[in-house]
């Protein structure tokens, strides 16, 4: 791994569709800046810098009040970067962390001072090394009270996942709807797993995030609003956006974060469902302090 990647567009178009005012982008990472933050020495890409004021500039320019901000694999356990980002963000960023599952108490809750709700865990294994699962459960088990679970896995992998995710004691956010093939449609196979899983307990939340990684028709992404936007319908009340800005390993197809948001009207149509999707809902999990319980 020698060169850097640059895996986001420079000059992003600005969105026909403006968000509601307080709209929070739920799926976003930073990377570095690598001088201070150095990536892993086990990351699977290496990127150029996209630090918290790049991230803030284009919440600003996409119409977004704050960010959810998850921890990006090429940092690995070391959520310095993520924390720094938050901190710099006036009280608009929160994020979710990605932890060594031996981690003490002590550092779980200095991770929640510094504004993490949530801890990431990736079964995709271009991305990460192992995924060792009895010791994601023992975290998951002692984690601070209000947090969840992010998950990050491929379609093929739900129902080998389905035990250990049901063990699981906390609320569950699926990553990128857990990557479904979105050109079998709003009823194809992988739909109706996911379906199915979302059935089983009414605390699993989803991300109907990436078309640029899940539609290979590729932008405006046709097939992703047909298949994503009845599952948004039908589970208004636990479903989160997000850019997914600085899109890892996108570098090959890069897209255009104006015309991401333009899928919001798309996939949530009604003023009510976008004010669910972009702030309702993401802020019941990262703010809830603000809403009541
Ligand atoms: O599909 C990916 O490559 C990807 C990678 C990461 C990460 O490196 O953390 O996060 C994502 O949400 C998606």
């Amino acid at each position: 791994m020698t060169d850097r990647i640059i895996s986001w567009h420079g000059n992003p178009s600005r969105p026909r569709y403006r968000p509601p005012a307080g709209a929070i982008d739920a799926h976003c990472h930073v990377f570095g800046p690598m001088a201070e933050f150095p990536f892993s020495a086990k990351a699977k890409y290496l990127p150029e810098d996209a630090g918290p004021d790049m991230l803030f500039a284009l919440r600003d320019h996409l119409g977004f009040a704050r960010n959810v901000i998850v921890q990006a694999s090429c940092h690995g356990t070391d959520n310095a970067a993520t924390l720094d980002a938050i901190a710099k963000s006036n009280g608009k960023a929160r994020g979710v962390a990605v932890v060594n599952p031996s981690i003490s108490e002590a550092d779980l809750a200095a991770l929640h001072e510094g504004g993490m709700r949530g801890i990431r865990f990736n079964f995709l294994k271009r991305l990460v090394d192992d995924a060792p699962k009895d010791k994601f459960l023992d975290v998951a088990k002692r984690l601070p009270k209000g947090w969840h679970v992010v998950i990050y896995f491929e379609a093929d992998i739900l129902e080998e996942l389905r035990p250990f995710m049901d063990a699981i004691p906390v609320p569950l956010v699926i990553d990128h709807m857990g990557r479904p093939d979105v050109t079998q449609g709003p009823d194809g196979a992988d739909m109706k797993a996911f379906r199915a899983f979302l059935e089983s307990r009414d605390d699993i939340w989803f991300k109907a995030t990436c078309p640029d990684r899940l539609d290979p028709t590729g932008d405006p992404w046709n097939a992703f609003a047909d298949a994503v936007a009845p599952l948004v319908a039908d589970y208004q009340d636990r479903v989160l956006w997000g850019t997914d800005w600085p899109h890892p390993n996108m570098q090959d197809a890069v897209p255009d974060d104006g015309h991401l948001v333009d899928m919001i009207p798309r996939i949530a149509p009604t003023v009510e469902l976008q004010r669910k999707l972009l702030i309702d809902n993401p802020m019941r999990l990262y703010w809830p302090e603000e809403v009541g319980s």
